[in-house]
């Protein structure tokens, strides 16, 4: 299949070496003229993934309508706040070009203001002539160990059935497995939000703290992704997958992740502005957690640990008054918020 992979990031850069290997062709777009040219002559992208060489075969342009006219599936590998604007100058060439595509994206978080998962973004942007289906492919993947070839699976999800199966298709190689999931909002919820959780712990470990608290966060984390997903419409049980767990997992507890490492690097000191600036990569938990925060107070969904890491985060409390916070809540039931989610699968499934 000819892809078009927009973001020549992190994540754009190891699905194209993904892709490359399943045989597709694979043309990467990107911003930057000087990565775009690495890309090309030297088949390397020595700013976000060191030491890994692509093959010869995957081609990148600086030119978005290029990358349009080449593709029958458009990845985009972008973060959150660039998705509205890349996906619009997409469909505007698209049109040009009277052609239509399928589109998946692998970004997590949720777009702020408006909170809307970037599946919700996308619906709104893409004129329906010019898309076959959107999809999400999201779940335990640092591109670093992607790259590597290291054994990843990943779930999909996408509005109408089929996107999801050829995604899974395209993608699926002996390393890298994919697994179809029917439930497109709680994919994209578990994606998003557990960088908040990834940020939380990750500030955990900066400020000394042993595995009891961050099992607690972990843990305690979870159940509040799975609340506010499951009251904007998703299974609960899609928290206990991929895309929920086993994303949390890998991002709550790795050096790899930026959202943890940007927590470590509060926890040490530097200011918000200073941390997202020395990771110089997308830490989309940040806007994630003002986005979900705002979200839960509309819904009234209790959310305590992202109401603290908003607290943290944009309102300078201290991790003591944080703890406080946490550990002095009204006693409550381990047992009556599971019954609660599982009544709402049931609501929700009706
Ligand atoms: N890294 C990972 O392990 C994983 C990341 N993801 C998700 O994928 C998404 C992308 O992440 P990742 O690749 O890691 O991020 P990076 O920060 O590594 O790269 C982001 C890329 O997007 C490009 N970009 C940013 N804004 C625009 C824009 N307006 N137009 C065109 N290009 C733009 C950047 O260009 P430039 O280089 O010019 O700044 C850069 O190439 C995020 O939502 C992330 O959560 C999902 C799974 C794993
Ligand atoms: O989502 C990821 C791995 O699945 C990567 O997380 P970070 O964005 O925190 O690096």
């Amino acid at each position: 299949m000819n892809i078009s992979v927009i973001g020549t990031g992190s994540f754009g850069t190891s699905l194209s070496m993904v892709l490359n290997d399943n045989n597709n062709r694979v043309m990467m777009y990107g911003r930057n003229q000087d990565t775009v040219q690495e890309i090309n002559e030297r088949h390397t992208n020595s700013r976000y993934l060191k030491d890994i060489k692509l093959s010869e075969t995957i081609t990148a342009t600086a030119s978005l309508k290029e990358a349009a006219a080449h593709a029958e599936l458009l990845v985009l590998a972008v973060p959150v706040n660039a998705m509205r604007s890349v996906a619009s100058d997409l469909n505007g060439y698209l049109e040009e070009l009277n052609k239509q595509v399928l589109v998946v994206h692998v970004a997590k978080g949720l777009e702020l203001n408006t909170y809307k998962r970037v599946s919700e973004v996308l619906e709104e942007v893409f004129d329906e002539a010019r898309v076959s289906d959107i999809c999400v492919l999201s779940g335990p993947s640092h591109a670093e160990e992607v790259a590597l070839k290291q054994p990843t699976t990943v779930s999909t999800a996408s509005l109408s059935e089929e996107g999801a199966e050829i995604i899974q298709d395209v993608f699926m190689t002996d390393y890298f497995r994919v697994y179809v999931n029917n439930d497109m909002v709680g994919v994209e919820i578990g994606g998003a939000l557990k960088n908040i959780v990834a940020l939380a712990v990750g500030a955990l470990a900066g400020y000394g703290f042993g595995d009891n608290p961050k099992a607690a966060v972990i843990t305690r984390g979870l159940h509040e992704i799975a609340r506010l997903g499951t009251k904007l419409g998703a299974n609960p049980l899609t928290f206990l997958g991929l895309a929920g767990m086993g994303d949390l997992i890998v991002t709550a507890t790795s050096q790899h992740s930026r959202n943890y490492r940007c927590g470590q690097m509060l926890a040490g000191g530097l200011t918000l502005k200073e941390a997202t600036e020395q990771m110089g990569m997308v830490v989309e938990g940040v806007n994630t957690t003002k986005a979900a925060y705002e979200l839960s107070e509309q819904h009234d969904v209790e959310m305590p640990i992202t109401k603290v890491l908003y607290g943290y985060l944009f309102n300078g409390i201290s991790e003591d008054e944080a703890f406080t916070a946490l550990m002095k809540r009204e006693k409550t039931s381990e047992s009556e918020g599971l019954k609660q989610l599982l009544e709402s699968q049931i609501k929700n499934s009706k």
